[in-house]
């Protein structure tokens, strides 16, 4: 007879969490990759865990467990995490090539008892300082494959001292990021991987995502958010969309300039199970491209920033993002009111939360009444112009709920004329080849990725990049999806 342990499968299990993500639209099935673990802090205080274990390889090929050995990719690039456990706001600085004659460059300040991140390689040099003073280096790391969490402790794990010096808040926060570190240990132990989330303060994410299994598995979502196929009169664009959805009877009349069935079916298929990247054609019909497209025209689009929007201002080299970029909101017109439900359903997310909301609904989602995704960006790529390997996701703040982004949805608006802009994912687990994933613009085609893990950490595979364009242009639209919400109330 074999003896329970805390390996055991949990599929068939209660979603820990059951009792609030009833609304979600399904999240509450649980992912049959999580597994219970137990993690041990202070004083011999055990918690347990539901950890997310990646899949055996060969299970993405439908085959049983150690038939097929994973590829080391020829990309060697992978996420590094800086942790300030101090009072003072703290610096990092990165050395390129080990060269400290040359200025090092900034790449984010980390408020105190906090994080910041950001991709790099191996062997690469970094230090810490205060702003005020930088020549004063507090820590210096050098990276190394497989370790992503690099921490600069003022008290050097002396968590007597830190009571002594520190105000109870302080004291409380440098608390939560020690039992960080006693919980990444065990966590690495379960999963292989780092902990780069913050341990202790919520729910894992509750909205839905979808299985990725194998790879060229389909999901199929049914959609009553049809294609538009003819231009509706503009007074009818004009006149937007109230911030709390249009009335039903709004619904129904700008159904007239939309294809004739009730219904349409939308294939996600699995191109990568990790990190989980599905690809979905068709989810725009030409008309909606050219209305995007048309809305862009009518705005100045600026240089890109990296992370718009984002907590960690990562002032990296100037070529990490060398596009331009504008955005619009859901509330904007009839058809991106349309495209926001649209990808509601296709992530299967009620689309309530992709907009303010009024008390009365869905009062289950307590967090905030603030939307969950972003405006959608639009972005435009000239030839050589390109975005460097990153993530969407920023390090967890020291506030309520951690929101992150938590699924990133690619809309693409052309390929005529264009050579190179794929979108690329160079960590991307496989057994077939070093090589990185490229997924090529198709005009109308939509790409959804998870920036997070159904246990809550953070996933480094999810490291993409935007190719450089090598002859014509390249149009793309970006919706973020948070988990909880962008801006904590
Ligand atoms: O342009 C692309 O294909 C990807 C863009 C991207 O990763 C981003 O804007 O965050
Ligand atoms: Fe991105």
């Amino acid at each position: 007879q074999q003896e329970t342990t805390e390996n055991d499968d949990t599929s068939g299990t209660p979603h820990p969490h059951a009792d609030s993500c009833s609304w979600t639209g399904g999240a509450c099935e649980w992912d049959y990759n999580m597994q219970m673990m137990t993690a041990t802090f202070l004083n011999d205080k055990k918690e347990t865990f539901y950890a997310y274990v990646e899949p055996d390889v060969s299970t993405f090929y439908n085959q049983s467990e150690g038939q097929l050995q994973p590829v080391q990719p020829d990309f060697t690039g992978m996420f590094v995490k800086f942790v300030n456990m101090g009072p003072k706001m703290v610096r990092v600085l990165w050395i390129p090539n080990g060269n400290t004659a040359k200025d090092p460059l900034e790449i984010c300040d980390i408020e105190p008892f906090g994080s910041c991140g950001t991709a790099s390689y191996p062997s690469q040099h970094f230090q810490l300082a205060w702003p005020d003073n930088l020549d004063l280096v507090l820590e210096r790391f050098t990276t190394k494959p497989g370790k992503n969490v690099y921490v600069y402790d003022a008290f050097r794990g002396s968590y007597e001292k830190a009571y002594r010096k520190l105000k109870p808040e302080d004291f409380q926060h440098y608390m939560m990021q020690y039992n960080n570190n006693l919980f990444n240990k065990h966590y690495k132990e379960k999963t292989g991987r780092e902990w780069l989330a913050l341990y202790g303060q919520k729910f894992p994410p509750r909205f839905h995502m979808w299985q990725a299994d194998s790879l060229g598995q389909t999901h199929v979502v049914t959609t009553k958010e049809i294609h538009f196929v003819e231009y509706p009169p503009e007074e009818e664009l004009a006149k937007g969309v109230s911030l709390y959805g249009p009335r039903p009877e709004e619904i129904t009349r700008n159904r007239k300039h939309r294809d004739t069935h009730a219904t349409m079916e939308l294939h996600l298929t699995v191109l990568s199970c990790a990190p989980r990247v599905f690809e979905i054609k068709h989810f725009l019909s030409d008309l909606e491209v050219d209305h995007l497209l048309k809305v862009a025209e009518q705005k100045n689009l600026e240089t890109s920033t990296t992370r718009a929007g984002d907590y960690a201002k990562v002032t990296q080299e100037e070529s990490t993002r060398t596009s331009t970029n504008t955005w619009i909101g859901r509330h904007q017109d009839i058809i991106l009111d349309a495209i926001y439900r649209r990808a509601a359903d296709v992530m299967k997310i009620d689309e309530r939360l992709f907009r303010r909301r009024r008390k009365t609904e869905i009062p289950e989602f307590t967090e905030s009444m603030v939307d969950i995704s972003e405006s959608l960006q639009l972005v435009h790529y000239d030839v050589g112009q390109q975005y460097t390997p990153h993530h969407d996701f920023a390090m967890p703040r020291l506030v309520k709920g951690q929101p992150s982004r938590f699924a990133t949805l690619l809309l693409y608006l052309n390929d005529e004329g264009l050579r190179g802009g794929e979108t690329t994912f160079p960590m991307w687990r496989n057994a077939e080849t070093s090589k990185r994933l490229d997924v090529k613009p198709e005009k109308g085609k939509a790409l959804l990725f998870y920036n997070l893990l159904p246990d809550g950490n953070y996933d480094e595979l999810s490291m993409h990049a935007a190719r450089p364009v090598l002859q014509g242009e390249k149009w793309l639209a970006n919706l973020w999806v948070w988990d909880p919400v962008l801006a904590h109330g």
